[in-house]
């Protein structure tokens, strides 16, 4: 874990990072004032024990120490509002700032990271950061400053008994540095162990149904019981490892008059310092220690906020999509892919493919799963950006066009169709601002839903994840296809579902998609290869190549791959 971290916070936190510099410093003011009482104790006791005792002087040192604990606490009140103030903007301005630039990452990235890692991120860590930020700046700020101004006053009346008071905590130091030297391993032992629970947790939930209908319990998920006995394991060779350093140091710091007691008697007793003084020292023993004690408690929370902040920076990091400046609004679309290479990570996933897609026509992407299908058509709106090759738009790249042209050219629906937890209307009019009750309804009866739609005991005001329990699959793809068929892009790109395929639905989605897709350049993701038996051309795709393309009656005419997955297909 980088140390520069510290720097990137307070850089992303921006101004609000001078409303918890001000914190810290009221903080480290009102520590003072905390200290300021003894030493007033320490000046009165040095009348006492003077010859010539001035009442006056030590009533007024009286009144400063009350002056001191005032002022104490309304520093104190003071550092706590300015740092929760400086967290919450902190909290606000890093939130902003990772949603501004997850805008702006390539498509691609949303189906590849799961949103529970992102949601994680976003909220919880940036939480995290923003209670620790109110908490323990302030008190970091004190409790480094105070000890630190104490022992240089101590020096001023003693430097041998100041010293003495440092030896149990140099002491404490080097047995917990020397114990807990592969503390760090445990670090990043407990960090990972808490993205594996969170994540096994998140799919035991998720995946809740299909568990529970294979009656897998919390215990019997492998995958959530493993990562419950690992982290078990790993606190309990954690505790014992910290056990007897963390032990032995707290001991030293609770027995500060140990040493301070017969170093001081001793150089009383030489004449080298007064009574008074040796008196203070007693006190200042169980004070300086006991504020050098909240220091230990600080390493888990730095390294929550560090580690937090390391996650926010690897989002940050994350490169941005560049779109170019040609603006245009497409009507007719021509779609090249012009040899093609992709990889996502090392291997090509797509090796060297060309194709033409006319415009107005009906292309069929099919073949195995795993072939590239889905990774080809993704690659038009520019989910990720090809490595080699071209794909154009009506012979101009996809780079070169600015964002807004290219998501007005294009329509995806999804198989996993994806809706927000608002009104259907909203749902079907997503990204369209002007749009009327009559062209939403008339999307929606071209996808065969508007009738169930009406159904509904609200209608169109019908709240999406109070109906999303009651929609079938089916039903949610065709409101993703009224949403498409109000978008009236000049390209559609069709994932077929899987899952659903009674025939009533099909029959339903088949009407809907001859709405949707007259007059428009479609590829379509088929797994159901009935309803492509008219497309324009189908490409069958095998290990990242297209290795037949032609008409359903060319393809089974030339007897190949296709037959074969036709012949699969009918026999189902
Ligand atoms: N986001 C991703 N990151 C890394 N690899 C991926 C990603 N998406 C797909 N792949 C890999 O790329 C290859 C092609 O996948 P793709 O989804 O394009 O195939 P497909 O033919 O559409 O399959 P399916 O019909 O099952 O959807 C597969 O090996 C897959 O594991």
């Amino acid at each position: 874990m980088e140390k520069s971290n510290v720097g990137y916070l307070f850089r992303l936190a921006g101004k609000s990072s001078l409303l918890l510099l001000a914190s810290a410093i009221f903080s480290i003011i009102s520590g003072i004032m905390d200290f300021v009482p003894l030493v007033m104790l320490y000046r009165v006791l040095l009348f006492l024990f003077g010859d010539q005792p001035n009442m006056d002087l030590a009533m007024r040192y009286g009144m400063y120490a009350g002056v001191a604990i005032i002022v104490k606490f309304l520093t104190m009140m003071v550092s706590g509002a300015l740092s929760h103030i400086g967290a919450f903007n902190t909290l606000y301005e890093i939130r902003s700032r990772l949603s501004a630039h997850i805008a702006t990452l390539h498509l691609g990235f949303f189906t590849k990271t799961t949103s529970g890692k992102l949601k994680k991120t976003i909220i919880e860590d940036t939480e995290r950061i923003e209670t620790m930020l109110a908490h323990q700046v302030p008190d970091l700020a004190k409790a480094i400053t105070v000890p630190l101004l104490m022992f240089i006053y101590l020096c001023t009346l003693s430097i041998p008994l100041a010293l003495c008071l440092l030896l149990p905590i140099v002491i404490g130091a080097v047995i917990l540095m020397i114990g807990m030297r592969s503390s760090s391993k445990y670090m990043g032992w407990y960090q990972k162990l808490v993205g594996q629970l969170n994540s096994s947790i998140m799919q035991f939930i998720n995946g809740m149904n299909v568990m529970k209908s294979f009656n897998v319990t919390a215990k019997g998920f492998k995958q959530y019981s493993s990562t419950v006995e690992e982290y078990h394991k790993m606190w309990t060779e954690c505790t014992k490892m910290q056990a007897w350093p963390y032990g032995m140091f707290l001991i030293l710091i609770e027995s500060g008059l140990l040493f301070s007691f017969p170093a001081g008697g001793w150089l009383y007793l030489k004449g080298a310092v007064d009574l008074p003084t040796f008196l203070f020292f007693l006190i200042m023993s169980i004070v300086f220690l006991s504020s050098l004690k909240s220091l230990s408690g600080f390493a888990m929370a730095i390294s929550q906020i560090l580690s937090g902040t390391e996650k926010i920076k690897d989002i940050m990091d994350l490169p941005q999509q560049d779109f170019g400046s040609h603006s245009e609004q497409l009507n007719e679309v021509k779609i090249t892919f012009d040899h093609v290479h992709f990889s996502y990570e090392e291997d090509d996933v797509l090796h060297d493919v060309s194709l033409e897609v006319p415009a107005n026509s009906l292309t069929a992407f099919v073949g195995v799963s795993g072939s590239g299908k889905s990774t080809m058509a993704q690659l038009v709106p520019r989910f990720w950006d090809i490595q080699q090759g071209q794909i154009l738009l009506n012979d101009q790249p996809v780079e070169s066009f600015s964002e807004e042209s290219l998501m007005q050219a294009i329509s995806f629906v999804f198989q996993d169709a994806f809706m927000l937890s608002d009104t259907i209307r909203t749902n079907i009019a997503v990204g369209k601002d002007q749009v009327t009750d009559a062209e939403i309804h008339e999307a929606a009866k071209a996808a065969q839903i508007h009738e169930f739609i009406m159904s509904l005991p609200d209608g169109y005001d019908t709240v999406m994840a109070e109906a999303g329990i009651k929609m079938s699959g089916g039903e949610k793809q065709r409101v993703c296809i009224a949403r498409a068929i109000l978008k009236d892009a000049p390209v559609v790109i069709f994932d077929e579902a899987t899952s659903f395929t009674d025939i009533e639905n099909e029959r339903k989605i088949q009407l809907a998609l001859n709405k949707l897709l007259q007059n428009k350049t479609t590829i379509m993701i088929a797994h159901r290869l009935n309803t492509i038996k008219h497309a324009d051309q189908i490409c069958v795709f095998d290990q990242g190549r297209v290795v037949e393309r032609g008409t359903h009656d060319d393809l089974l005419r030339h007897n190949g791959s296709y037959a074969k997955l036709w012949k699969i297909y009918t026999e189902k």
